[in-house]
């Protein structure tokens, strides 16, 4: 425990400790799991395996977003003849026989509010202020806008918190955004985290939980809150927070799912404390002025590539660190751009406006307002808007907004992540140009040899219409009330009737209170006798030595190490073609895959168990657990690397895969020589040691957190282990019932239509309706 002023993030953290051993390793009870067709299969494996039932329906909330096409759903018949991909289609359908065997609350491709997850959390009142939330996804941080700790989960511990609803967690640093004065006109919450990220780079909050403060910060709505957080990730960060304050109480006040009446105002009674004290320590503070940020984009392939529109691509002759120098020749090569080249004078492709950053209203109000009476330029073949969620689309719809991109060229779809990752039909051709309101301009990530350009919804637009980047703010509004569009989003809650006055949802509430470990239908069957797979039983890592091949590159991105089309699996097996795939493989004349010269497709490397990475941040980016299951099928044991993206690091020892943080001038002085030579290293966990293959010592001591070490020496299923602790969980949940109990409720009080359907028969379609 923190003793005296605590910040946002110790209080919410500590508020939800159901357990802490002796090694300061904590497990921390889940208020709220957001489920998706991507990262969900495996887990649900796992717990059918083990014959465990999801132990909180009701705190968790499924939908389908990353897969499905966003043409329009009108004549929707079924999942078999809407969705082309066999691939996607098996995902999607996966997680909808998944909700119904363990009774998830799922909102499916028939239902309004079937959306991004990240959308809907907050949408429907599931995110609520001081929970704690994850998710399978990386931007599960969005949600931190809400002074909520969220942040993403690997596959594993999907399957872990679907069974114990807890996860196992040591304590972050905290860093604080000190945001000061107010951002100009035409800067957006988009411009400010692009500044930000571009300021501390992508490494920069690895390690933290980053908390925005200042003046610019609370002067935000709530959105653009969460387009800060959402990205708080792409800083590296373990998660994002923003202190909830009244603009907060009135956006989550009469949302479904939202606590109402006395509990309503004992829950803003604790909201109100959760703020970071007077005096409370934070391991690093940034410090912003909001007036030195203008309009802002990225001009390479790493959201730190960012820089003000009126700037020029960078120079790499100017760059003396070599690592740095490669990187930005490497990113002006991949992204097709000169060196000094100005960024107004850079023309587009294609334009796409959405994800869980900027899908939502009021990005949709911005970038109609931009729009409203002009036409897309010649040189555009394609500009995608993509609303965040089926309801935020019914009311951009409600409001014109529509017809006034439809009336512009722009084409208006149906809700999902569509081009923000390209795992459904919505993706870039080679070498096309991207003016994307996404987080992610990694090489490859809208497409195979893709070019994105991360920008805001006003900015997006106005490339659209001008045919290549522009400053905002010479963009002349052809009817500038548009830019204040007077609906508010709170006609988002335009719904029949209360929830608490209606008997199903109270039934349901109440099922969900004593939902914890009542097996569901499919789960009630005794165990099955089978052993669990999951993540259970991996063999025990204890010393190894083996071929350590070289990686001089820094930020590794996960899409990198695994890209979004062999995401699609149902399986953690059969990845290693997937690995470094976009560096591994050139198409040949016939459009056949051919083995380049990346060192992985190079003898002795081709049996490498150890990756010795040179750069700082590896693994950063996405959740996707694929990233080392793709190594650990390739035969990858250990990577040793300066530093490590949170989340593949966390996911690593979930498989069995030892990270090992080295300092940087040790790697190039002790271990790329041996690397570079084809050697072995060898690694030995149990004396945290890295030696030569003659036993010369070259690392004398890494650090590795004790429990993680514990699990790993012993090859241990951490569910077992959590599940041992269940004393401790239900001591946790009398209290939350009591303490917290404006938590209680969850996903349980949405409202399902129980009329029987006609076939084909999903829990999307029994959940149908309005709200
Ligand atoms: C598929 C999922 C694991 C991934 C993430 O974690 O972020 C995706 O949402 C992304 O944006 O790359
Ligand atoms: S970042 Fe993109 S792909 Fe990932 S959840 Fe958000 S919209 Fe979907």
């Amino acid at each position: 425990m923190t003793a005296g002023p605590k910040t946002l993030y110790d209080k919410v953290f500590e508020n939800h400790v159901v357990h802490r051993d002796e090694s300061g390793s904590c497990l921390l009870y889940i208020d709220r799991h957001l489920v998706h067709e991507v990262t969900s299969p495996q887990a649900f494996e796992g717990l059918s395996n083990a014959g465990r039932p999801v132990r909180r329906p009701d705190c968790t909330l499924a939908t389908v977003d990353h897969n499905i096409p966003t043409e329009s759903r009108k004549d929707f018949k079924s999942l078999d003849t809407f969705i082309k991909q066999a691939d996607s289609r098996l995902q999607v359908k996966t997680l909808e026989k998944n909700v119904q065997d363990f009774g998830v609350p799922y909102f499916g491709m028939t239902s309004d509010r079937q959306g991004i997850v990240h959308t809907i959390g907050p949408e429907q009142g599931f995110t609520l202020p001081g929970t704690t939330v994850v998710c399978g996804d990386s931007h599960t941080s969005t949600h931190g806008a809400f002074g909520a700790l969220a942040f993403g989960i690997g596959t594993s511990e999907v399957e872990h918190v679907l069974a114990t609803q807890t996860i196992i967690q040591s304590k972050s640093k905290n860093m604080l955004i000190q945001v000061n004065g107010k951002l100009s006109p035409g800067v957006t919450s988009k411009d400010l985290i692009l500044h930000i990220i571009g300021k501390i780079g992508t490494a920069g909050g690895t390690g933290s939980v980053m908390e925005f403060a200042g003046e610019a910060i609370e002067a935000l709505s709530m959105e653009a809150r969460m387009s800060m957080c959402n990205m708080s990730i792409e800083a590296g960060a373990r998660a994002g927070m923003i202190k909830p304050d009244e603009t907060t109480f009135e956006y989550v006040k009469g949302r479904p799912l939202s606590p109402t009446g006395a509990e309503w105002e004992k829950a803003v009674a604790y909201w109100k404390t959760l703020n970071s004290d007077v005096g409370a320590h934070f391991d690093e503070i940034v410090t912003i002025e909001a007036k030195d940020i203008i309009p802002t984009i990225t001009w390479g392939t790493s959201p730190q590539d960012a820089l003000p529109i009126d700037a020029c691509t960078p120079d790499p002759s100017k760059v003396s660190d070599p690592i740095r120098k490669s990187g930005m020749e490497r990113a002006l090569q991949y992204i097709g751009l000169e060196p000094n080249t100005p960024l107004e004078s850079v023309k587009i492709d294609k334009v796409f406006i959405g994800s869980c950053t900027n899908g939502r209203i009021e990005d949709l109000r911005n970038a109609a307002a931009v729009v409203k009476g002009y036409h897309l330029a010649d040189n555009v073949k394609l500009a995608l808007v993509v609303p965040g969620s089926g309801l935020v689309k019914k009311q951009a719809e409600r409001e014109g907004l529509d017809k006034i991109f439809e009336a512009a060229g722009f084409s208006w779809r149906e809700a999902g992540c569509s081009m923000c990752l390209g795992m459904n039909p919505d993706i870039l051709d080679p070498y096309e140009r991207c003016a994307s309101t996404s987080n992610r301009n990694f090489e490859g990530r809208q497409g195979a040899l893709s070019r994105t350009h991360l920008m805001s919804p006003a900015m997006a637009a106005a490339a659209g219409i001008h045919g290549h980047f522009i400053d905002i703010r010479k963009h002349q509004y052809k009817n500038s009330d548009e830019a204040k569009i007077t609906i508010s989003s709170d006609e988002l809650l335009v719904q029949s009737g209360s929830v608490d006055n209606n008997p199903a949802a109270k039934a349901l509430s109440s099922a969900g209170k004593s939902a914890a470990a009542k097996p569901t239908a499919k789960s009630a069957s005794a165990p099955s006798s089978s052993p669990a797979k999951g993540n259970a039983g991996m063999d025990p890592f204890l010393t190894l030595e083996g071929i350590a091949a070289p990686l001089d590159k820094a930020n590794v991105d996960t899409d990198a190490i695994i890209p979004k089309q062999f995401l699609k699996t149902i399986k953690r097996t059969g990845l290693k073609s997937g690995l470094f795939y976009e560096w591994r493989f050139t198409k040949d004349a016939e459009g056949k895959d051919q083995p380049t010269d990346f060192v992985l497709n190079v003898e002795p490397y081709t049996s490498a168990e150890i990756l010795v990475v040179t750069g700082d941040n590896f693994g950063c980016g996405s959740s996707r657990e694929h990233a080392p299951w793709a190594l650990k099928d390739f035969g990858i044991k250990s990577i040793i690397a300066p530093s490590f993206g949170d989340i593949f690091y966390n996911n690593s020892f979930k498989n069995g895969i030892l990270p090992i943080r080295v300092n940087q001038q040790v790697i190039l002085e002790k271990l790329i020589p041996i690397s570079d030579k084809g050697g072995k290293l060898v690694v030995d966990l149990p004396n945290q040691q890295i030696r030569d293959h003659e036993g010369n010592v070259l690392v004398e001591h890494f650090d590795v957190e004790p429990f993680r070490k514990h699990c790993l020496v012993n090859g241990l299923d951490d569910i077992g282990i959590t599940m041992q602790k269940e004393q401790f969980i239900k001591e946790y949940e009398t209290l939350r019932r009591d303490a917290y109990s404006f938590f209680e409720g969850g996903s349980a009080l949405l409202k399902f239509d129980t009329v029987p359907v006609q076939k084909p028969v999903s829990t999307a379609d029994v959940m149908h309706q309005d709200w």
